[in-house]
This record gives C-alpha cells, sequence and structure tokens, in this order.
C-alpha cells in the first residue's frame, strides 16, 4: 500500500473512509463484490444521499441495480472500460443513470477520458460493448499467440516471431485507424491473386474463423446480460 502511494501521490483509505470524503466513487470490484460495497457507500453517504458521482465499471450491473443499492438520488454512472487504458489507448464507453445529470456524465467523460477515447451510448447497448471492446482485447491477444505458435511451429525461433508478430499486429492497427479504407479493403490489397494470403484466408474460413468470432462476441454478450442479472 505505502508502494502505491508513493508511486501515484494518492492517500490510502478504507472504503469507508473514501466514501466520506470523496466526489466521485469508482466501482472497480467483481460483478459479485459490487452489494457489500454499495452498502458501505450508503452506510457513509447517509440515507439522503450526498452529492456525489457513483462510477462503476463492474461488468453487467446496470444502473438500476446500482441505484438500488444507493440512497435515492446519488448519480450513477456505468462504465465499460478496456486494458488499453493503462497506456493512455483505451476505449471506455459510459451510460448514464436515471439520475445522472450532464455534469455527472462529464465527470465521468472527463476521468476517463486521460486514459483514452470515451463515447456515451444508451445503456442497452453496453453488454455488446463489453463483448466487443471490453473483452476485445483479449481476442487480439489470442491472434497474437496463435500467430507466434504458426511462425515457430515453421521453424523461426521464439523471439524473431515474437517481434514479427507484434510489429505486424501494430502497423496493421495503425493502418486501420490513421487510414480511411475498410479491413476489407485492407485486407484485400494484401492477398495478391494465388498467393499466400488468400492461401491462408481461405483457410481460416474453413475453420469457420469468421462465424467463430461472431458467436465469440454473442457469447461475451450473453455472459455480460448473465453478471447482470
Ligand atoms: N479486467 C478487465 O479488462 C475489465 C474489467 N472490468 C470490470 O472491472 C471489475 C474489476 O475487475 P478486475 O480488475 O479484473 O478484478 P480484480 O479481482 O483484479 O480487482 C478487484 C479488486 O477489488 C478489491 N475488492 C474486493 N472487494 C472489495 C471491497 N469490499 N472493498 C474494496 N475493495 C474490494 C480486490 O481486493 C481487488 O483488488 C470487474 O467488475 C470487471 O467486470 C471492466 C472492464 C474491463
Ligand atoms: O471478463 C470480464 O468479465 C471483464 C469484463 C470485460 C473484460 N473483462
Amino acid at each position: 500500500m505505502d508502494a502505491v502511494v508513493e508511486q501515484h501521490g494518492v492517500r490510502a483509505a478504507t472504503a469507508a473512509e473514501a466514501a466520506q470524503q470523496a466526489d466521485v466513487h469508482v466501482l472497480a470490484v467483481k460483478p459479485a463484490d459490487v452489494p457489500a460495497v454499495l452498502a458501505t457507500l450508503s452506510e457513509a453517504a447517509g440515507h439522503e444521499g450526498r452529492d456525489a458521482v457513483v462510477v462503476s465499471v463492474a461488468a453487467g450491473v446496470t444502473t438500476a441495480a446500482l441505484e438500488a443499492g444507493l440512497p435515492d438520488g446519488m448519480a450513477v454512472v456505468r462504465v465499460m472500460p478496456n486494458t488499453p487504458a493503462v497506456l493512455g489507448a483505451g476505449m471506455s464507453v459510459v451510460s448514464r443513470g436515471s439520475a445522472a445529470d450532464d455534469e455527472s456524465v462529464r465527470l465521468a467523460c472527463a476521468l476517463l477520458g486521460t486514459a483514452g477515447e470515451v463515447l456515451e451510448l444508451p445503456e442497452k447497448q453496453l453488454d455488446a460493448v463489453t463483448a466487443t471492446s471490453g473483452s476485445g482485447p483479449a481476442y487480439v491477444f489470442y491472434l497474437a499467440e496463435a500467430m507466434i505458435e504458426g511462425a515457430v511451429l515453421q521453424g523461426l525461433s521464439r523471439p524473431v516471431a515474437r517481434q514479427l508478430t507484434l510489429q505486424t499486429i501494430l502497423g496493421s492497427a495503425r493502418m486501420l485507424v490513421e487510414g480511411e479504407d475498410s479491413p476489407t479493403v485492407l485486407r484485400e490489397r494484401v492477398s495478391s491473386p494465388g498467393g499466400t494470403t488468400m492461401a491462408a484466408v481461405a483457410t481460416l474460413d474453413a475453420h469457420a474463423t469468421r462465424a467463430a468470432v461472431v458467436d465469440a462476441i454473442r457469447a461475451a454478450t450473453e455472459r455480460s446480460v448473465e453478471l447482470g442479472a
């Protein structure tokens, strides 16, 4: 704890102490632990509620569920961030609860904006958001694992396989983000007729890779719904 305080220039406190003093409460515990933290917050805030904003990143936990565990009228903003936030390259989506005004949302967006891009969307889209950008980094890391494995299997050393894979993912991501072309156009540009890329993509299709990714996002969306139930 001392190391965290020193490294980040923050003050350490118990959840109850923080709840009494803070203007913004960031809830970043596992969904199953949310009710216990809401009880602590409610006790500290008092039943009349305080002029504070609760910003929750707990996957699947709805603003209605958060509001039900808090004093009436307490502003709640639900967020789905992702791990590239550690580099300032995050993607966060926020949805406002029934008592959150523009100022609460602006505050939450300003906080999250320090860690990357922020978008406000209706809450009914947050389960699909969770499945796309929340869990999404894992899909890219999974692809990286598979590419490294494939390259090593074809005789490259592990360090070379890693360097080639990571720089390829970085360069491709930059082409997607910095250029105007769609993923389809960019893929077709790599694919010479009868060449190596077409052989690879035909193999991905034969393994129904596209359908598997589409189905994975459906499964993650459904799991997000379950976590909030
Ligand atoms: N890992 C990810 O990429 C993302 C995670 N989330 C959400 O963030 C939340 C946290 O996830 P992780 O960081 O992966 O979990 P984690 O298990 O690494 O962190 C949870 C932390 O909460 C603390 N904690 C538990 N009960 C507490 C209590 N009563 N009072 C104070 N602290 C308490 C634990 O000690 C732990 O440090 C989850 O709700 C998850 O759905 C959301 C978006 C992305
Ligand atoms: O896997 C999870 O449940 C969390 C939510 C999004 C990313 N990680």
